[in-house]
């Protein structure tokens, strides 16, 4: 990929440097990659990549075109707070990817003319297959929204979405949606496992099978509820275990824990969006 933008991630934690590697592996030269991270072991192996390292956040600001905001939504107030003076100095474009922190709340930390994204990818970004949904406030411009949106397809599926709200539902399916999946592949394994699979067996047909479901499904002109139907054969295998999910409420359940995730997305912008 190619831009001219210099990014700074204030924070390398699991997200960063899953869009780190998600860029990298799609050839940005590591150069253009800030890192600013207090965990000494991390930044050490940014910088065994290439990557510059910083420990003092504004220096990073200084240096950068778009600076990704990647530390825990919990503590973004204190870390954009002192950022201020950097951001008026040099205007670079202020991409969140926390979950429940408000544009709002970033302009009030960090400064109200600024331009600003709030984001919500995923980490499936480190191979390529992230989804990411994007919202802009008015300072950001085309020419910006373009090359954001060039950086950030590196790391797989890119969205703008037309209301900021959107990013609470984006959280609930995507952003969280990978442990989902990770969960349903624990379970499947360990089933597999007491149907007498070795682990290794049980594992190596689980990932096949969520790979190719998934691949499948993104291939296909039908849609996954089709998929399953030509999976399900009359009075077949199948039908048994599609049923034994319904009766134990599985798309009410997946529903509910959608509703929860949304919930908390919600709930955390109201406590900690304060300026
Ligand atoms: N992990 C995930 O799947 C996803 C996470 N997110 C968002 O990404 C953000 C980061 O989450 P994770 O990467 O999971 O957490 P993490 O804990 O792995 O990463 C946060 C990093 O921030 C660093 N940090 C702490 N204080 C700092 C400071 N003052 N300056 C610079 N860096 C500092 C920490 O040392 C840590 O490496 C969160 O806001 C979360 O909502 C969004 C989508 C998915
Ligand atoms: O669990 C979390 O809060 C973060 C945001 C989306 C995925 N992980």
């Amino acid at each position: 990929m190619q831009t001219s933008f210099q990014i700074a991630f204030i924070g390398a934690g699991n997200m960063a440097r899953a869009i780190i590697g998600g860029l990298l592996a799609q050839g940005l030269p590591a150069q253009q990659i800030i890192a600013c991270e207090p965990d000494l072991e991390r930044l050490r192996d940014l910088e065994a990549q290439g990557i510059q390292i910083r420990s003092d956040n504004a220096s990073a600001v200084r240096q950068a075109d778009l600076v990704i905001l990647a530390v825990k939504p919990q503590i973004m107030r204190d870390v954009c707070t002192p950022l201020r003076a950097a951001a008026a100095e040099k205007h670079p474009v202020f991409l969140s990817v926390a979950a429940g922190i408000r544009i709002q709340a970033l302009a009030d930390w960090l400064g109200a003319d600024l331009a600003l994204v709030r984001s919500m990818p995923n980490t499936p970004a480190l191979v390529g297959k992230g989804a990411c949904g994007l919202f802009a406030n008015a300072q950001v411009t085309e020419q910006q929204k373009q090359e954001i949106s060039q950086v950030m397809q590196a790391t797989g599926l890119t969205l703008w979405v037309d209301k900021e709200d959107e990013l609470d539902a984006v959280t609930a399916v995507s952003g969280s949606g990978p442990a989902y999946f990770f969960l349903m592949m624990e379970a499947m394994i360990a089933a597999g496992e007491r149907l007498g699979l070795s682990p290794d067996t049980a594992k190596a047909l689980t990932l096949q099978t969520a790979a190719g479901a998934a691949e499948m499904a993104l291939q296909s002109e039908w849609d996954p509820a089709e998929l399953r139907r030509r999976v399900t054969s009359p009075k077949g295998t199948t039908e048994q275990a599609i049923l034994c999910f319904q009766q134990g409420g599985f798309s009410p359940l997946v529903d509910q824990a959608l509703q929860a995730c949304h919930q908390r997305a919600v709930e955390l912008a109201d406590e900690l969006g304060k300026s």
